[in-house]
C-alpha cells in the first residue's frame, strides 16, 4: 500500500508536497504521466494500467527536478538506472509502506476547503547492497572540471563521500533540493522508526560495467574502472578544455569591511562590476572558422542543453546569475531605510550552499548559475584561510568547452583578447591559460 499519493501546497520557495494517503496504488490519469513514470522508472512499469503511489503530477515534479542529475549521470546508464530507482521506489513504489513511513505532516486545505495532511518528512529504509551497488556504480562517472559527477551530487568531494553520506546529503532538504526531509536508513536487517517495521527495499541495482538492458551500453570505462576492454572502447580522446583567469590586485588595495568581517579587496564592488564586464566581453567574444563565425556558446559546455544553452562559467559573479542588476541588489529593512542584505550577504550564502534556488537573507536571489549547476567556491577563488571564503586574494574565472578544431579558432581570439585586456589594465595582476582535462583524471 500507499504512504502518499498525489500534491498538497507548498514548502519553502515552491517546494511541493505529497499528500498523506494510506490506501491501494492507483493508475495514472493522464497520458503524460504515464509516459514520463516509463520513461524514468521502466523498472516499475508492468504495462499501461500500472497502478502506483505516485500521481501524474508527481511525476511532473520528478522530472523538473531530474534535470541537472540526469545530465551528470546519464553517460553511464547503469548509474543512471540505479539512481532513478532510488526515487522512483521512493515517489511510486505500490509497495510504499514496506520500507517508507510517513514521520510528519502538516495540515493542507484544498482548494474543496478540505483539509489534509501534507507530508514534511519521510523514513526510507535501503538495503544495504542496494545502497553500495547504487553507490559503486556512479562514483567514478566523470564530469566536467576534472570533477567527478558525485562531487556535485553529494555536496562534498566524491574522495571523501560515502552511500550513507550521498543519501543523507540528497535527503537533507536545506541542502539538496529535496522538497521535504528524507531520513535514509541504510540496514541489511529490519528497522523499527516509531513502532513501524521497516524491510529494507532491495532495488536490485546494476553495476556499472553491465548493461540494463539488451538495447543499452554498459558504462564507458573511464566512468568504471571494472569495465575494462570485453568491449571496446573509443581512443579516449580528451573531452574537455578549459579557458581559465585568475585575477589579483596590489596588495595595498583596500578591503571592503561587512558586518563583522574584513573582505579583501577583490569583493569591492566596483572592481566586481569590472571583472564581470571582462567575463561578459569574453562570453561574447567571435572569432572565426572556416568562413563561419564561432562564439563561446558554439564551443562550450552547456549541461541543460537543448533546454538551456548558457554556457558553463565557473566564476563567482554565477552567484549573481552573471548580472550587473543582480550584482547590485540590496534588501532594505521594513522601513524602507537600511539595508539588510547585499552582495556580500548572498556571497557567504552561497558559498556555504551553492545549489541553493534561493539565499537565506532577506534578498531571497538564486546561489545556482545559469548553465543550472552549483560552482564550488574552491573553484572559483584562490589563496583563501580554510574555509574563510571571504579572505580570497585571487578570482578564478572558468568556461568550460568541448575539445574542437573550433575550440582552437575560438581560443586565438581569447588570447588576443587578454594580451590586449593585460596591456589596457596594468594595475591588475592576471594570468589565463587553457587545460585540457581528459576524463580519466
Ligand atoms: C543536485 C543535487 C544537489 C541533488 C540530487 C538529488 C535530487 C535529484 C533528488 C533529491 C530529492 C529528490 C526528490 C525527493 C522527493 C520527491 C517527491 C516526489 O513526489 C517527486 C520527486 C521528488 C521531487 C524527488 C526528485 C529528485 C530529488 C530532488
Amino acid at each position: 500500500d500507499c504512504v502518499w499519493y498525489g500534491q498538497c501546497g507548498y514548502q519553502g520557495f515552491g517546494h511541493k508536497l505529497n499528500c498523506k494517503y494510506t490506501g491501494p496504488p492507483k493508475p495514472f490519469s493522464t497520458l503524460e504521466g504515464l509516459q514520463k513514470f516509463k520513461e524514468y522508472c521502466p523498472s516499475l512499469y508492468t504495462g499501461s494500467n500500472v497502478r502506483t503511489c505516485c500521481s501524474d503530477d508527481q511525476m511532473l515534479t520528478l522530472d523538473t527536478q531530474m534535470g541537472f542529475s540526469r545530465q551528470l549521470l546519464q553517460q553511464c546508464p547503469s548509474c543512471f538506472y540505479n539512481f532513478m530507482n532510488l526515487w522512483c521506489y521512493l515517489t511510486c513504489g505500490p509497495n510504499q509502506d514496506e520500507y517508507m513511513s510517513v514521520n510528519a505532516t502538516k495540515p493542507y486545505v484544498t482548494p474543496k476547503n478540505e483539509t489534509v495532511e501534507a507530508v514534511i518528512s519521510v523514513n526510507y529504509a535501503v538495503e544495504t547492497d542496494s545502497a553500495h551497488g547504487m553507490f559503486n556504480s556512479c562514483r567514478d562517472v566523470q564530469s566536467y572540471n576534472n570533477l567527478r559527477a558525485l562531487s556535485f551530487l553529494c555536496g562534498e568531494d566524491a574522495e571523501t563521500c560515502t552511500p550513507q553520506r550521498w543519501l543523507d546529503y540528497m535527503g537533507n532538504s536545506l541542502k539538496s533540493e529535496a522538497p521535504f526531509d528524507i531520513y535514509f536508513s541504510v540496514s541489511s536487517r529490519n528497522v523499527t522508526i516509531n513502532n513501524t517495521v521497516l524491510v529494507p527495499l532491495d532495488m536490485k541495482p546494476v553495476p556499472c560495467y553491465k548493461a540494463v538492458s539488451s538495447t543499452s551500453k554498459p558504462c564507458r570505462c573511464t566512468d568504471c574502472p571494472k569495465a575494462s576492454c570485453d568491449f571496446v572502447l573509443p581512443t579516449v580522446s580528451p573531452l574537455f578544455r578549459t579557458e581559465n583567469i585568475i585575477i589579483r590586485r596590489p596588495k595595498n588595495s583596500t578591503r571592503v569591511p561587512w558586518i563583522n568581517k574584513n573582505f579583501t579587496s577583490i569583493f569591492d564592488i566596483t572592481f566586481m562590476h569590472q571583472i564581470l564586464d571582462l567575463q561578459l566581453s569574453i562570453t561574447n567574444l567571435t572569432a572565426e572558422y572556416r568562413n563561419e563565425n564561432i562564439t563561446l556558446e558554439d564551443i562550450c559546455y552547456a549541461p541543460l542543453r537543448p533546454d538551456n544553452n548558457n554556457c558553463t562559467v565557473m566564476s563567482i559573479f554565477n552567484y549573481y546569475q552573471n548580472s550587473h542588476e543582480m550584482l547590485d541588489k540590496v534588501a532594505l529593512d521594513d522601513y524602507g531605510w537600511f539595508v539588510v542584505a547585499n552582495y556580500l550577504d548572498h556571497f557567504l550564502y552561497c558559498v556555504w550552499d551553492p545549489a541553493a534556488a534561493h539565499d537565506a537573507s532577506k534578498l531571497r536571489t538564486p546561489c545556482l548559475g545559469t548553465f543550472g549547476g552549483p560552482v564550488y567556491p574552491s573553484l572559483v577563488l584562490r589563496d583563501y584561510e580554510g574555509q574563510e571564503y571571504w579572505t580570497a586574494k585571487a578570482l578564478v574565472i572558468t568556461f568550460d568547452v568541448l575539445n574542437g578544431k573550433k575550440v582552437k579558432a575560438w581560443e586565438k581570439r581569447f588570447y588576443a583578447f587578454m594580451k590586449e585586456y593585460k596591456t589596457l589594465n596594468k594595475d591588475l595582476d592576471i594570468t589565463y591559460f587553457s587545460k585540457v582535462t581528459t576524463p580519466s583524471n
